[in-house]
């Protein structure tokens, strides 16, 4: 169902796109961020890592394959609001139960359709990632001036912690696939499916925690391992679950990070993060993994990102031991990926699980049965 009802994005800076409604109508607030997958929508709609973002595709043809039940990374849609020029008119695909307007407005998701997506992600690249609102239906009877002041109300992404949003609130367990390595302690910061469903095709029995679990609860499932997940939200202000890792890191227990868990890695470690001015995201990003010098074709969704130098050891400030930067993005040279040299601990910043897709990365999910592996060789 397309129609014209007006709708409006307003950004903090004053800049207004006029367009029509799309998804449910109403208000809604977040971080005006650019997303660069040609396909994909519907991992990214539901995605947790976006919580409080407004999503602008830049692909111009979103909603051609319409919504089904197989693809979504997460019990729900996640993003705070939904942009894009030019919904598709029919749903063609033999999975599809449903229309992605009918998808958005069953959630509640406010969306705009019809305005110059490329104008807007030239905006927010040279400006930055900034406050945004969409309003339509009633909403839209607001006076310009008014709708500037409540976006320039809403939360800044930098200093906000969103875990608990996102968070199961108590633990699921996933059987392993095959033979079976032992349990593995995830901490769900923002977990995707995929994510998952590797890590249970590595041997482990997933147990996905709630955000908020303390070190002796999760030390009496009986971890072989730690992993932490993707995760919406600044890393500087996370600062319980770095408190967590250390203590999961002081116990000699082999760690992977993914996104956020490479950040709160990092933080750990004794490294800074920062925000980046507009981030990565999207599923064409290339990335250099040193090890191998390899180059891989890898899907992004950050916005913030850990300070390192790109060459050499470094020593943790505090007390791990030697680490290095393992991985490096190609686009802008930012660190996506961290290494420690004398612990069982490594991350990357990127998303080796990759729905939709590239599978480039997926190695890295052997890497970490392998470390795992090893580990378990040693201590017993
Ligand atoms: N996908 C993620 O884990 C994102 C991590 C963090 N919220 C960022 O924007 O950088």
């Amino acid at each position: 169902m397309i129609d014209s009802e007006p709708a409006v994005l307003v950004l903090e800076d004053g800049t207004r796109y006029s367009g029509s409604a799309y998804g449910a109508r109403g208000r809604t607030l977040g971080e005006a961020v650019f997303a660069t997958g040609m396909t994909g929508y519907q991992e990214t709609l539901t995605d947790p890592s976006y919580a409080g973002q407004i999503v602008v595709q830049t692909a111009p043809h979103i909603g051609n394959t319409g919504v089904n039940d197989e693809d979504p990374e997460s019990r729900r849609i996640w993003v705070a609001g939904y942009v894009v020029r030019d919904p598709s008119r029919v749903v063609s695909n033999f999975r599809a139960t449903r229309s992605l307007d009918d998808d958005l407005a069953g959630n509640g998701i406010v969306g705009i359709s019809g305005i110059d997506t490329r104008a807007l992600t030239r905006r927010l690249r040279d400006a930055g990632a900034m406050r945004a609102g969409i309003f339509s239906g009633a909403d839209t009877a607001l006076a310009a001036d008014e709708q500037l002041a409540i976006v320039r109300s809403g939360a800044q992404m930098a200093g906000l912690n969103l875990s608990a949003e996102v968070s199961v609130s108590s633990a699921t367990v996933t059987p392993a696939v095959g033979e079976r390595l032992g349990n593995l302690a995830v901490l769900d910061l923002g977990v995707k499916q995929r994510t998952i469903d590797n890590l249970a095709e590595r041997g482990f029995e997933v147990h996905v925690l709630p955000q908020d679990v303390t070190l002796e609860e999760l030390l009496a499932i009986e971890p072989v391992a730690v992993f932490y997940s993707n995760g919406p939200g600044d890393p500087a202000a996370s600062g319980d679950h770095v408190q967590l890792l250390r203590g999961v890191l002081d116990e000699g227990l082999p760690f992977f990070g993914i996104c956020f868990g490479n950040q709160l890695l990092g933080r750990a470690l004794g490294l800074e993060t920062y925000k980046l001015p507009f981030g990565h995201r999207g599923i064409n990003q290339p990335v250099l993994d040193k090890a191998t010098g390899r180059i891989e074709i890898t899907a992004h969704n950050h916005g913030f990102a850990v300070d390192a130098p790109l060459e050499g050891v470094i020593e943790s400030p505090n007390g791990y031991g030697r680490l290095e930067v393992s991985h490096v993005g190609l686009n802008d040279r930012v660190v996506e990926g961290l290494r420690a040299l004398d612990i069982p601990a490594f991350s990357v910043q990127y998303h080796p699980e990759a729905a939709a897709g590239p599978h480039d990365a997926n190695y890295l999910f052997d890497r970490f049965r392998d470390l795992v592996v090893a580990d378990l060789a040693k201590k017993n």
